[in-house]
């Protein structure tokens, strides 16, 4: 047996934390032979909406669960984990501007960089899902100095599997044979969701597709808009899809992607025209516990437009918090 991996989750009472912990629990992330501890971070006001989470994992009686602590503290919930998502944060109320939201966030991101860089294992691995994810775990990075950057990374994933499916709808190919697609950029409606190297049973998607007036006004606004049509439909963000974006995400970085190419929020390193350490989605490789970022692609005018509206935007959220860091 393994020793057990420490996991923080934080919002962990909140929809994403129910849909996530439980898969964690049962190994889904980590693999079917790890066990794991789970530190649960949120608010106070929430403890006890966390203790009910608690009691069904453990009417789970999952093998994997070697333990569980709950806490308000985030120093108590990053001591020695060796994988933290960052899934609680701020959301936006009403008459709330996108600068006070900012603000807000990046309150509770330095608090949890800074508890990060203090507590969690030197090789911890961050994901941040919270909103807006890439700025937030920018934040958290520049919070966390004895930690190394390459640690800290925003979810996109969510974004590529919006987009491998709207290919598989579109090809009526299976959304398992679609190889080599990217997404650029912010966790927003500006992200870029790029098929021009993808492929499909060795064949060029974009030459399947051939329709680039389907690219840009069906296909980029539906997987940019996606997050706020679920809001539409449920009421409520997407969650469950969220939680599973997550658990690819990490089980990839972790156990590698099989040559796969995935799509990770990472700090850059001046390729791609995007300036250095500017937390951006990128298309990467996972082997060995280390994720590469796809080198070499070509970006045509179009990509490089989208790519730099997408980096604008980001830009603008970094400028909005950058009084933080003096
Ligand atoms: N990156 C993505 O692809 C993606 C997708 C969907 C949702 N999201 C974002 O994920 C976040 C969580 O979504 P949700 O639906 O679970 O929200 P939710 O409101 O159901 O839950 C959030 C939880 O976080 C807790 N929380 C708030 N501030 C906290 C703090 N400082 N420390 C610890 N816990 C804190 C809350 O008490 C709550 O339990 C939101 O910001 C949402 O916009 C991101
Ligand atoms: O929480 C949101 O605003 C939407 C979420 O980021 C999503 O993409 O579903």
């Amino acid at each position: 047996m393994k020793a057990p991996v420490r996991v923080a989750v934080t919002g962990a009472a909140g929809q994403i934390g129910y849909s996530l912990l439980f898969r964690i629990a049962s190994g889904e992330m980590l693999g079917k032979d790890q066990p794991v501890i789970l530190h649960l971070l949120d608010l106070p006001q929430a403890q006890t909406a966390l203790k009910g989470v608690m009691m069904e994992l453990e009417d789970c009686a999952f093998p994997l669960l070697a333990g569980m602590v709950a806490t308000d503290d985030p120093n108590v919930a990053f001591k020695d984990v060796k994988v933290a998502l960052l899934v609680g944060a701020r959301p936006r109320s009403k008459g709330m501007e996108r600068k006070d939201l900012l603000e807000a966030n990046g309150a509770i991101f330095t608090v949890q960089g800074k508890a990060l860089n203090d507590h969690a294992a030197r090789d911890v691995k961050v994901l941040v899902v919270g909103n807006p994810a890439n700025t937030n775990a920018w934040i958290a990075m520049k919070s966390a100095p004895d930690l190394d950057p390459k640690n800290f990374t925003a979810m996109l994933r969510l974004d590529h599997n919006r987009a491998l499916s709207q290919i598989a709808a579109k090809t009526g190919k299976p959304v398992a044979s679609i190889e080599k697609l990217a997404v650029w950029g912010n966790h927003s409606p500006t992200m870029y969701a790029d098929y021009r190297f993808a492929t499909i049973d060795g064949q060029s998607v974009k030459t399947l597709i051939n329709d680039d007036v389907w690219n840009r006004d069906v296909f980029l606004p539906t997987v940019g808009k996606r997050g706020a049509a679920i809001i539409e439909a449920r009421g409520l963000s997407s969650a469950a899809s969220a939680a599973n974006a997550a658990i690819d995400h990490i089980h990839d970085w972790v156990l590698g992607s099989n040559g796969k190419w995935v799509t990770m929020g990472i700090p850059s390193d001046g390729s791609y025209g995007i300036p250095e350490g500017v937390m951006y989605g990128v298309p990467v490789v996972c082997e060995n516990g280390e994720y590469k970022r796809v080198e070499g692609l070509e970006i045509d005018a179009f990509s490089r437009e989208r790519m730099d509206l997408t980096l604008a935007e980001l830009e603008e959220e970094r400028a909005a918090i950058a009084h933080l860091f003096g």
